[in-house]
């Protein structure tokens, strides 16, 4: 019958992905491009069904069939656009991982209900479908259709989220359709705070909670997260995946160095769109003025370092590798620039000055 089918399925996807692949899913440096290579890339799907079962649980936990739950991913799967280069399945397996071992420090043990936790692994995975691989500020520019539909307010956000919920209805796609009334409006309005909060128009408020969060736990001195109230719960998870959205940068710089080319070309992709159609071009966009170098040290100095560096501290000390992997790959842009400036002026003392300090660029070099 059909799920035997789906075991079989299930089991030639694991034969196919080889086991150790998968073993990696608990740890930050997991190779998600090789695992797309391996399953024909249905990543999301191979990697959210093993979350889901092998590491969690949750379909037991919750009674859901294993075949609803694989109709579903595989049909949320579909729904990310194979041509977007950045903001695809690849990009949401990423997010989904990442995501999963964020919830594996220490500090978290017990400390999230199932439903929390299945709200988090589930938000990760849906929280860019059907993204178009243009941003808000270009939807709103060019009046488009889901501008006006959301009122220029986190448009895209929105948008993941309403087709998430809509593939629930499709035939036997309710993945929660076993869980109580209750249980369905708080997992609903968890999936809300969480993808909103991806909105990087949200980044600057987002970043203020997190940090006040930080400073009070410090000031009551109190080991334990600040972990009463809806409020602070949902903060810390709107948080834990935020950082799973911006944690290229803290990834193996040979990870975060695919991932830098394929976000150049989706945004380089827009630009040219926006070229072609008279609008001004948004930052970093222009293919013919950018340096790809100077817009990720921007992205680390501005973005992705104070947020990780509140998130380390909130966590502390489980994040203090990851953030010194981010510091290292900020380095490595910053000298790899400086390798094209040594390139072009041979005058010694300041080359000896690079050399010195960027001494395993020349080498790689
Ligand atoms: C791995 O590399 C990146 C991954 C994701 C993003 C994402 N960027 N953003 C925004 C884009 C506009 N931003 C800014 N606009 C103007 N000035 C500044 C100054 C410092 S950030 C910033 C803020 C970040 C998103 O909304 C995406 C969707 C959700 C989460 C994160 C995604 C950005 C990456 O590389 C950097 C970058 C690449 C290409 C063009 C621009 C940028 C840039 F540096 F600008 F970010
Ligand atoms: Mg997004
Ligand atoms: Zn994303």
């Amino acid at each position: 019958n059909s799920t035997t089918t789906i075991k079989q399925q299930q089991q030639k996807l694991f034969s196919l992905t080889s086991p150790q692949q998968l073993n990696t899913v608990d740890s930050w440096g997991m190779d998600i491009f090789k695992l797309a290579e391996l399953t024909s890339s249905r990543p999301l799907t191979t990697l959210t069904m093993h979350i889901f079962q092998q590491k969690r649980n949750l379909p037991q936990t919750f009674k859901i069939k294993e075949q609803t739950l694989h109709k579903y991913l595989t049909l949320v799967e579909n729904h990310y656009h194979k041509d977007v280069p950045y903001h695809n399945s690849l990009h949401a397996a990423d997010v989904t991982q990442s995501a999963h071992a964020l919830l594996l420090i220490p500090a978290f043990e017990n400390k999230f209900t199932e439903l929390e936790i299945f709200a988090t692994i589930f938000g990760s995975a849906i929280h860019d479908v059907d993204h178009p691989g243009v941003t808000n500020q270009y939807l709103i520019n060019t009046g488009s259709d889901l501008a006006l539909m959301y009122n220029d307010e986190s448009v895209l956000e929105n948008h993941h989220v309403a087709v998430a919920f809509k593939l629930l209805q499709e035939d036997s796609c309710d993945v929660i359709a076993t869980l109580t009334p209750k249980s369905r409006q708080l997992f609903r309005k968890m999936i809300i705070n969480i993808v909103l909060a991806t909105d990087m128009n949200k980044h600057m408020d987002h970043l203020a909670h997190l940090k006040t969060m930080v400073e009070t736990r410090k000031i009551s001195n109190n080991t334990t997260l600040g972990l009463e109230n809806y409020g602070e719960r949902i903060q810390i998870l709107q948080s834990l995946v935020h950082c799973s959205d911006l944690s290229n940068p803290t990834k193996t710089l040979s990870l975060y160095r695919k991932w830098n080319d394929l976000v150049m070309q989706e945004f380089f992709m827009q630009g040219d769109l926006e070229r072609e159609q008279g609008l001004e071009i948004s930052p970093m966009c222009d293919k013919t003025t950018a340096t790809v170098e100077k817009t990720q040290v921007g992205f680390i100095d501005y973005i992705v370092h104070p947020l990780w560096e509140a998130w380390a501290e909130l966590v502390q000390p489980y994040c203090q590798g990851i953030l010194d992997t981010l510091e290292d790959n900020r380095e490595w842009f910053v000298c790899s620039r400086v390798y094209v400036h040594l390139h072009l002026c041979f005058h010694p003392t300041f080359s000896y000055y690079c050399f010195n300090k960027c001494r395993f660029i020349v080498q790689v070099y």
